[in-house]
């Protein structure tokens, strides 16, 4: 009798999820549970202390130690003030340093049911016809020779840079779900930022991330948008309330892959979640530019709800030494947008002092 059974590759069997049960998603986490002790304590103390160059120590060191836990392995960011006749030591004690994602009370646990894995050994081939992450992230994105594979290059001089920095599409990283170990080239997000940046102010645009000593090459990893993921109607309550003192940190989660895997037309999709990173987030909120170096891109991992990807950026060129890194805040406005927004100075704007050559002099804020 011959075998019925599907080829191997097809499907995950239960064997297999059981082999791959000692990576099991890390449960996740909730914003009203983000620390905020350090923070308290520190704004207890005179504001003098909070000059001081223990105090940069302390922010420092906090750094460390958070990453110590979610980002280990990434190199130590230094805070660094270099503007004269500013005494400001570091960026505001008012948010829990992070490199994850805290769910909002309004919103739903990661989606593990919808989640599937690839049933490879080893590490994967991204020249595999059989190998299921493969088939999905060529759904999204193919290679300049129009063939399937990851996004990011798995040869050994280039491995975990994007194969086209600057072109927008998703990415869809194995995950915990799936057969091949940890060394799989298609494991780069979840494996943490590898380049060196420091946080350091600026004149003109408040702290921003710099690269340190060494270049940082086209399509690298930098890191995740991190903070609170909050539901619509929250983020918009946010919204209003930050537009009131002319700051926000919020992003909304979008990309065409929603709307599109949704059945929208282009462009119809309104983001049904959005990232905070006023209270918590990483190094990473970066500045804007008009001539960015840096882009953000969606990419999935251990979540199966399209609409709940991670923003993660990616820089688009090589960046010198020391250089600062920047992204486009969702894009620059266009000139008609610009001429309204001056004559409304609505709050959704700002001046932008970005200093590029092809500056349109204002940005979203
Ligand atoms: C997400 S925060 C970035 C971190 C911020 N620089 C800080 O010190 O907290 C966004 C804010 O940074 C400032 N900013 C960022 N890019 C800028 C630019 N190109 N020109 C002027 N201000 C900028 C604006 O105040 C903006 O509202």
């Amino acid at each position: 009798m011959g075998d019925h059974r599907a080829p191997v590759d097809d499907y995950i069997t239960f064997e297999r999820v059981s082999e791959a049960a000692h990576r099991l998603p890390a449960p996740y986490l909730l914003a009203k549970d983000l620390p905020h002790t350090l923070q308290d304590q520190m704004n207890r103390l005179p504001a003098m202390y909070r000059k001081t160059q223990e105090a940069v120590s302390i922010f420092e060191a906090s750094i460390r130690e958070i990453s110590a836990i979610d980002d280990p392995g990434a190199p130590p960011i230094s805070i660094i003030n270099p503007i004269e006749d500013d005494d400001e030591a570091t960026p505001p004690w008012e948010f829990s340093y992070t490199n994850s994602i805290w769910h909002g009370e309004d919103v739903p646990a990661p989606d593990l049911k919808s989640l599937k894995g690839c049933n490879c050994h080893g590490v994967c081939n991204p020249k595999s016809k059989s190998c299921a992450c493969v088939k999905k992230q060529s759904e999204w994105y193919e290679d300049e020779n129009r063939q399937p594979g990851f996004a990011y290059h798995t040869s050994k001089s280039m491995q975990g840079r994007l194969q086209q920095p600057g072109r927008q599409y998703p990415i869809f990283e194995c995950n915990d779900f799936c057969g091949c170990d940890d060394a799989c080239g298609n494991r780069v997000v979840q494996h943490g930022r590898k380049c060196e940046v420091n946080i350091v102010k600026t004149k003109q645009k408040g702290w921003g991330v710099f690269a340190g000593p060494k270049r940082i090459p086209a399509g690298s990893f930098i890191g995740k948008y991190t903070g609170e993921l909050l539901g619509d109607p929250v983020s918009e309550e946010r919204g209003r309330k930050y537009n009131v003192f002319g700051r926000t940190y919020l992003f909304d989660v979008d990309g065409y892959q929603i709307g599109k895997t949704l059945g929208m037309a282009e462009g119809e999709y309104d983001a049904a979640y959005t990232i905070d990173a006023y209270h918590a987030g990483n190094a990473i909120p970066q500045n804007h530019s008009c001539e960015p170096n840096c882009m953000i891109l969606c990419c999935y991992i251990n979540e199966g709800d399209i609409e709940r990807p991670l923003l993660t950026i990616f820089s688009m060129v090589d960046i010198e030494p020391n250089e600062e890194l920047s992204f486009s805040y969702s894009g620059a406005p266009d000139d008609t947008e610009v001429e309204a927004a001056v004559r409304i100075t609505s709050a959704v704007y700002a001046k932008c002092c970005c200093g590029a050559p092809s500056c349109k002099g204002i940005m979203f804020k």
